[in-house]
């Protein structure tokens, strides 16, 4: 498949700027601003120095000589100067970051629907690095590559028609300036740039993903000495491909400023040159004096200030752009299991399964026609080998996926036909694999419930035999749970998720391998306790262990797919 331009990949991004017009129009005025008092106190600087000059060379000039209005002047530019400065740093600094933030909120509203399977297609770190690095990307396009380009092209172009209308011989070096803002640096700069720049993202993000899995696989990686080593070795290797491409950035970044530098330096010596032949001389005859020469030789000069962002933000653009893409093709994933705005409103919470078949992208086929009825209130234990697809079936139930063909239905209403919302609310389950976020043990269970009082955090700790360790710890709710739950034992995680789950108090209940982790009293123990809270509503029991299973209405073993 053809790549779309890097102009076709940026539009989009350019457009969302509408919505934060407001900003950047104050930016780019203050921009203005700044610019025009950098020029003009530089340009009235150099005349008004070259006036004083000439007038002092005789007393009757010097005594008639007005330095009282270009004083003014100067005073006025170099005030303008350093306020405008002031507030387009202020100004640019919030636009950036209100479209910064807008832009993560537009890609986390686009991501938040995808199924897990479908983000785990992307490595954790990659993930990271799109969410953070990819868009921060993108603020080289706004702050330091339109603006400037806009503000550059007016301002210089102003000063080109200025300098053409006070001597017309210096036109070809008083548009000097503006050709290269807007013809030169963009053309060079995104030539050099156009594959070192992409390149440099990638690499990037390699390394992060090396670093990752370094910090992640820590423990397993040293125990196992050899792959520590290779993993050490392929970090180092993923930075110093990192930094050698950072380095040729760099250098060409630093050759784009120098030529620009010397070819602005160059037409202030051009315009010194022909400016010169044309200097009126003592009877007034020729086409400009002193001051004014010197002030446009300034002003040539004083250009610099306008172009000096342009090489390394055009040097940058390819990068942008391939960071865009990257943003895009997260973006543009179709969430799989698509939920409606306005679902569908429960009619009783008998669960059906009709010939429901499913595979796998990519992986086995898990179920294959299989019909199941789980009316309410029934307790359902879920046995089965491992592999035979029993988390597979929680996760349709819990429309994680959607299956193949087939029906699953809430009473007699399709699981399809309820927005995200009233389902999350009519069936909670507990993953195989218990997750715990960094922050308080009662913070992780109230992301369940926000407004649980403590009073139901203990009682639905003490359902899950976990209160009376939570009591002996010094914190007790307030521990704080490192990340992904590695201050907890594997069996406290458990039953953290476990506890999370029930405080949801969903009429339908799944909880995969609840007594994992668990010595033989303690999983029965438990068993009995969850089966007798949850009596009356629906519980589906996924699990290898045949402890406790009286206490349950039906036993279903599943069998693994054939062929
Ligand atoms: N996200 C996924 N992407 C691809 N394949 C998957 C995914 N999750 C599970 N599978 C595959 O589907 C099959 C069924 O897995 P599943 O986890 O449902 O089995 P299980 O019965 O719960 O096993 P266990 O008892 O070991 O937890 C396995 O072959 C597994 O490799």
């Amino acid at each position: 498949m053809r790549q779309r331009s890097d102009a076709a990949v940026l539009l989009p991004y350019i457009r969302r700027m509408s919505g934060r017009m407001f900003w950047l129009l104050g930016s780019l005025i203050l921009m203005l601003a700044t610019l025009a008092g950098s020029m003009g106190l530089l340009s009235l600087s150099g005349g008004f120095l070259t006036a004083t000059a000439i007038a002092g060379l005789s007393p009757v000039t010097a005594m008639a000589f007005n330095f009282f209005l270009p004083g003014s002047g100067v005073r006025f530019f170099a005030i303008l100067r350093t306020a405008s400065r002031w507030g387009e740093r202020v100004v640019t600094h919030e636009a950036t970051f209100r479209l910064i933030a807008g832009l993560r909120l537009w890609l986390y509203r686009r991501i938040s629907p995808l199924a897990p399977s479908q983000l785990g297609r992307w490595h954790g770190g990659e993930l990271l690095n799109r969410l953070i690095r990819d868009v921060d990307a993108l603020d080289n396009l706004y702050p330091r590559l339109l603006l400037p380009m806009v503000a550059a092209g007016f301002m210089l172009g102003l000063a080109g028609l200025l300098a053409t209308f006070m001597l017309p011989a210096l036109a070809p070096i008083a548009w000097l300036p503006f050709i290269l803002a807007m013809l030169v640096i963009p053309l060079t700069g995104w030539l050099l740039g156009r594959y070192i720049a992409p390149a440099r993202l990638t690499r990037h993000a390699a390394l992060r993903r090396s670093l990752l899995d370094c910090s992640d696989g820590l423990d397993d990686l040293i125990l196992h000495t050899v792959a520590w080593q290779r993993q050490l070795d392929r970090t180092l290797a993923a930075s110093q491909a990192w930094l050698a491409l950072q380095m040729q950035f760099a250098l060409r970044g630093a050759w784009l400023q120098a030529g620009t530098q010397m070819a602005v330096g160059l037409s202030a010596w051009a315009a010194f040159g022909l400016g010169a032949a044309l200097l009126a001389d003592d009877t007034g005859a020729g086409q400009i004096d002193g001051p004014w020469l010197a002030a446009i030789i300034l002003l040539c000069l004083g250009s610099m200030e306008a172009l000096q962002q342009l090489p390394t933000a055009w040097l940058e653009l390819p990068g942008t752009a391939a960071a865009a893409r990257r943003l895009d093709e997260l973006a543009c994933t179709t969430p799989r299991p698509a939920f409606p705005e306005q679902g569908a409103k429960p009619d009783g919470y008998d669960l059906q399964v009709r010939a429901v078949t499913f595979k796998w992208p990519n992986g086995p086929a898990v179920l294959d026609g299989l019909s199941l009825d789980i009316p309410y209130g029934m307790h359902l234990a879920l046995l089965g080998p491992s592999g035979c697809g029993k988390s597979t079936l929680s996760q349709l139930l819990a429309r994680l996926e959607d299956p193949d063909s087939g029906d699953i239905l809430l009473g007699r209403i399709p699981l399809q036909a309820f927005d995200e919302s009233t389902l999350r609310h009519l069936i909670a389950c507990a993953p195989q694999d218990a997750w715990a976020q960094t922050a308080t043990l009662a913070d992780n269970l109230r992301l369940a419930a926000p407004d649980a009082s403590d009073a139901d955090l203990h009682a639905v700790l003490t359902l899950v035999g976990l209160d009376e360790t939570v009591r002996t710890w010094q914190d007790g709710l307030e521990t704080w749970v490192a990340e992904g739950g590695a201050s907890l034992s594997g069996g406290q995680r458990k039953r953290l998720a476990m506890a999370r789950t029930l405080l949801r108090n969903a009429p339908i209940t799944i909880l995969d391998e609840p007594t994992e982790g668990l010595d033989t009293p303690a999983a029965q123990a438990l068993t009995t306790r969850i089966s007798q809270h949850l009596r009356g509503r629906t519980l589906i029991w996924i699990t290898h262990r045949t402890i406790g299973l009286d206490a349950f209405d039906r036993t279903l073993t599943m069998t693994p797919v054939q062929g």
